[in-house]
């Protein structure tokens, strides 16, 4: 099958490369122009344009367009819509692979004239060799003639499935990253007590011994060992502040709208935010405030 790919960073290189192990074709473009030749000596058709891309891929033996968008989420994915746009029609299929909120793939279906599947990835850059996990929302034709790519980019058959219509795919992929952060935030507290408890513990042991077997193991508890084992126990001079959120936050205010409790996700897209304050003001009011209604020391800076 011939696939465009657009969009070639630490995402979308996976999905040229295997692709191309599977024997399909790939025509790829990206802003970047190393990007693209890269893709080039990997064995992609490189296209200079999205509009090369598509005159590139309407040469194929197929009828109709397959082309996959592994931009960064928002303007991105808008401003290559805009540029597919005048290319497209009904017998073409466009798959948006990023983290794309879903009420904005809706918008996208809606608008667009080729077939649209918005798809939630999982995995990130590690899952190279393995392949990803694939949530899939769409038409369920778009999604039938595109199962050789799936099956390809994924970890095989059962690493892809259509979740339902529009948005549904990303829907829960939104979902999915707020259970991650509930996890790493389990993990993250249940290793800070062991760190800073009564035992003098090798926290790469820990992860290991529980990755072999017990309840709780994982393949986040396997990043938890690969970590300790390269960062040490204390984990050196990694900082005590976490990027990104926007997924966890999509997830939070999609549980309020449904009036869903989720306070586990909540804590962890919270305790994020607090990651990145110096001082919370929270926390500078309460002390001065024990001083106001019990005369309790004010600890200054
Ligand atoms: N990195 C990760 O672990 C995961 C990322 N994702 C999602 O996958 C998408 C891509 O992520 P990454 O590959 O990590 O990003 P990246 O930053 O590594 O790559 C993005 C690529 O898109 C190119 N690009 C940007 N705008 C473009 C445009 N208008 N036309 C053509 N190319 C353009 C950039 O030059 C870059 O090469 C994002 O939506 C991200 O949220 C999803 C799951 C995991
Ligand atoms: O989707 C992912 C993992 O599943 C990506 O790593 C994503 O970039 C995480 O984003 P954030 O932590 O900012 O929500």
């Amino acid at each position: 099958m011939q696939l465009g790919v657009i969009g070639l960073g630490r995402m979308g290189r996976i999905v040229v490369d295997r692709s191309l192990a599977a024997g399909h074709e790939v025509v790829a473009f990206d802003l970047s122009a190393e990007a693209t030749a890269a893709a080039a000596e990997a064995g992609a058709t490189p296209a200079d344009s999205v509009a090369d891309l598509c005159e590139r891929l309407a040469d194929g033996p197929e009828p109709g367009k397959r082309i996959w968008l592994m931009v960064p989420a928002g303007d991105a994915v808008d401003a290559t819509l805009a540029e597919l746009e005048p290319h497209l029609d009904d017998e073409d299929v466009v798959v948006d692979g990023g983290n794309s909120h879903f009420a904005e793939s809706v918008r996208r279906a809606e608008s667009t004239a080729a077939a649209y599947l918005d798809c939630g990835t999982s995995g990130g850059p590690a899952s190279a060799e393995e392949g990803f996990s694939l949530m899939v929302g769409g038409p369920e034709r778009a999604y039938n003639a595109l199962v050789p790519v799936f099956d390809a980019v994924a970890t095989g058959p059962d690493g892809h499935d259509r979740m339902g219509p529009a948005g549904s795919g990303h829907y829960v992929k939104m979902v999915h990253n707020g259970v991650e952060y509930a996890l790493m935030q389990a993990y993250g507290e249940g290793f800070e007590l062991l760190a800073d408890g009564r035992y003098d513990l090798d926290l790469e042991a820990v992860a290991r011994t529980w990755n072999n077997g017990a309840v709780i193991r994982s393949w986040l508890l396997e990043l938890c060992e690969e970590a300790f084992r390269e960062e040490g126990s204390e984990l050196g001079d990694v900082a005590d502040h976490i990027a990104g959120g926007s997924t966890g936050t999509w997830t939070v205010e999609e549980a309020l709208e449904q009036e869903v409790p989720v306070p586990l996700i909540y804590a962890a897209l919270a305790e994020r935010f607090d990651s990145r304050n110096e001082g919370r003001f929270s926390r500078r009011l309460a002390n001065r405030l024990r001083y106001g209604f019990g005369r309790h020391e004010v600890a200054r800076e």
